[in-house]
């Protein structure tokens, strides 16, 4: 049998530069928390997901052996049907949260918020499973938390606890399931990135996430273009054009299908994201969710040097208005995000863009 050894892993860690043994998430939360309360029960909330979350990554692991993890159970509006995989993630990170000071988690599995701890100080609000419709094929899948303090008498069973500013989050993390399983966290102090061990340990690999400018690749699906308004369509019209466009050099394009993947690919590369409003039914304001995708990737980007906006503004100035609510969502570089921006900002031709490649058209 193939079982990769110490020796083994040692030696590929040789070769590949690298330290075999790294802190561990354990420590690097131990030393922010000291002796700071609120701090202390922020690190166990993290740790309690971590847990989680590796045990999640060991049954994702097993793909088909697990089971039929991608049969459906229901279907849903927007193509979100929910699959078996979306109801065990769901089960298990609910399950690592009840050790933690929470007292309620607003989850994309459960209409209304779940209690756990009436009295706690923290709310959680998950994205469990992100990239479901991925599960059959193989390709990465992730996880996406935020932590929110529970306003002084808030009823965490009420979603109106759970409606709060994006700068209110105290912090926010993904984990993405690929061929290795890696996390990404913030505290509110940079964002570090982490890789799990076989041991089931978050090791560090980065504590200065820094997202890249001047990338040339962008991610949105492209099959959705004649759904799009005039300003993204404009954008990735330019991106198309290449060295003979305004742009003046050739794009990349990926799509991954599972947004904790795109968002993993632009930490180490650069480059931007885009789910927008577009003119499909039940999609005016885009696919994603404001509380438990949106928020944490865009405070995890804001946090790295990158930004995170709806076309008209920052993400994290939003409040949230109702626990499931969708935005339009466009994160990366922030020269990028900013361009995006213009775009939507100034609709007579976008400031610098030439007029030869300006589109006439409503501006939403
Ligand atoms: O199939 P589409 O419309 O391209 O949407 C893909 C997007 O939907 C999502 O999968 C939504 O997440 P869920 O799997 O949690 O519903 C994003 O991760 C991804 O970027
Ligand atoms: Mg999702
Ligand atoms: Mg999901």
């Amino acid at each position: 049998m193939l079982e990769p050894n110490a020796d083994h892993r040692a030696a590929v860690a040789q070769a590949a530069g690298v330290a075999a043994s790294r802190i561990t998430l354990t420590v690097m939360l131990d030393e922010w928390a000291g002796a700071d309360a609120r701090r202390r029960a922020v690190a166990d909330t993290v740790c309690a997901l971590a847990t989680g979350c590796a045990s999640l990554a060991a049954a994702i692991a097993e793909g088909p052996l697990a089971g039929d993890l991608a049969r459906t159970l229901s279907s849903g509006e927007a193509g979100e049907g929910q699959k078996a995989l979306d109801v065990i993630s769901n089960d298990i990170v609910i399950g690592a949260l009840k050790a933690a000071p929470v007292a309620g988690v607003a989850s994309e599995e459960n209409d209304a918020p779940v209690l756990l701890d009436p009295t706690a100080p923290l709310l959680v609000a998950i994205d469990p499973l992100d990239g479901s419709s991925n599960i059959d094929t193989d390709i990465s899948v992730g996880t996406i938390f935020a932590v929110f303090p529970r306003p002084e008498g808030a009823d965490a069973s009420e979603p109106s606890a759970f409606l709060q500013n994006g700068r209110d989050m105290l912090a926010a993390g993904y984990v993405v399931y690929g061929p290795h399983t890696a996390m990404m966290l913030t505290l509110g102090a940079g964002t570090w990135h982490f890789a799990l061990d076989r041991a089931g340990l978050f090791r560090l690999v980065d504590a200065e996430v820094k997202v890249k400018e001047g990338a040339a690749e962008f991610a949105i699906n492209m099959s959705n273009y004649h759904h799009w308004d005039v300003p993204v369509r404009d954008y990735v019209d330019d991106c198309l054009a290449g060295k003979k466009g305004p742009r003046e050099r050739d794009f990349n394009m990926r799509w991954v299908a599972s947004m904790v993947a795109d968002a993993h690919r632009i930490f180490q590369r650069g480059g931007i994201y885009l789910y927008p409003g577009d003119g499909r039914k039940g999609y005016t304001h885009g696919r994603l969710r404001l509380l438990y995708e949106a928020f944490p990737v865009a405070f995890l980007m804001e946090q790295a040097s990158g930004s995170a906006t709806d076309g008209r503004g920052a993400i994290l100035d939003l409040t949230a208005d109702a626990l499931h609510q969708r935005v339009p969502f466009i994160f990366g570089s922030r020269d990028e995000v900013a361009r995006v921006s213009r775009y939507h900002l100034e609709p007579n031709g976008h400031g610098e863009r030439s007029p030869l490649f300006a589109r006439r058209g409503l501006f939403i």
